[in-house]
């Protein structure tokens, strides 16, 4: 089994629970982990899709957001090529696993979510979505992670392992 987890991160808030996640699926699986810049244009010769950013404007990240993100709140990266743009880019995959994942401010609660959005995307690319997807929550904007949230991604990831082996795929 071949796990490959893709992230997004401007604060390094999503890269520690991407970190984490991967930590954890290495126990049972080879994990290569890549920021969305650098993630491949197909998925080939992976079994198992990990993706995973902050959610911005109630869904995953725009260019115009980074931005904001870098002139309003002195974000100290800005990714080129967020989640979004990699998955458009993305060969489809028909039938390889996936599930996704991503950061939310913990204060003020917001509807909406980036791995509900990657989610959508993945399934209409014909991956199968093995586990519901999970937000992880941050102080403010900028972090750090709300304390536990490293234990909950862990978690998440033993999760994600054993839905592999029930084959049934998740529709919400
Ligand atoms: C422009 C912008 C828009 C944001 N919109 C939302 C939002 O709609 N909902 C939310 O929960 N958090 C929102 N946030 C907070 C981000 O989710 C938070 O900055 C992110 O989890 C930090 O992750 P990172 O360190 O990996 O970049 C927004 C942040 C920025 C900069």
């Amino acid at each position: 089994m071949r796990a490959l987890v893709v992230y997004e991160s401007q604060w390094g808030n999503t890269e520690k629970v991407a970190q984490a996640i991967a930590a954890e699926l290495g126990t049972t699986m080879e994990v290569e982990i890549v920021d969305s810049d650098a993630a491949p244009a197909s998925v080939d010769g992976f079994d198992l899709v990990l993706a995973g950013g902050p959610t911005h404007a109630f869904s995953m990240t725009r260019p115009g957001t980074r931005e904001d993100a870098v002139r309003q709140h002195d974000a100290p990266r800005i990714p080129t090529h967020g989640i979004r743009e990699w998955l458009n880019e993305l060969a489809p995959a028909p039938g390889v696993k996936a599930a996704t994942f991503d950061t939310r401010t913990n204060a003020p609660r917001l509807p909406g979510s980036a791995a509900r959005a990657a989610k959508q995307e993945l399934k209409s690319l014909g991956f199968k979505i093995v586990t519901r997807q999970r937000s992880f929550h941050v102080h403010g904007y900028g972090g750090p992670l709300v304390d536990g949230e490293l234990e909950r991604a862990a978690e998440w990831a033993r999760e994600v392992a054993t839905g592999l082996g029930t084959g049934s795929s998740v529709t919400d």
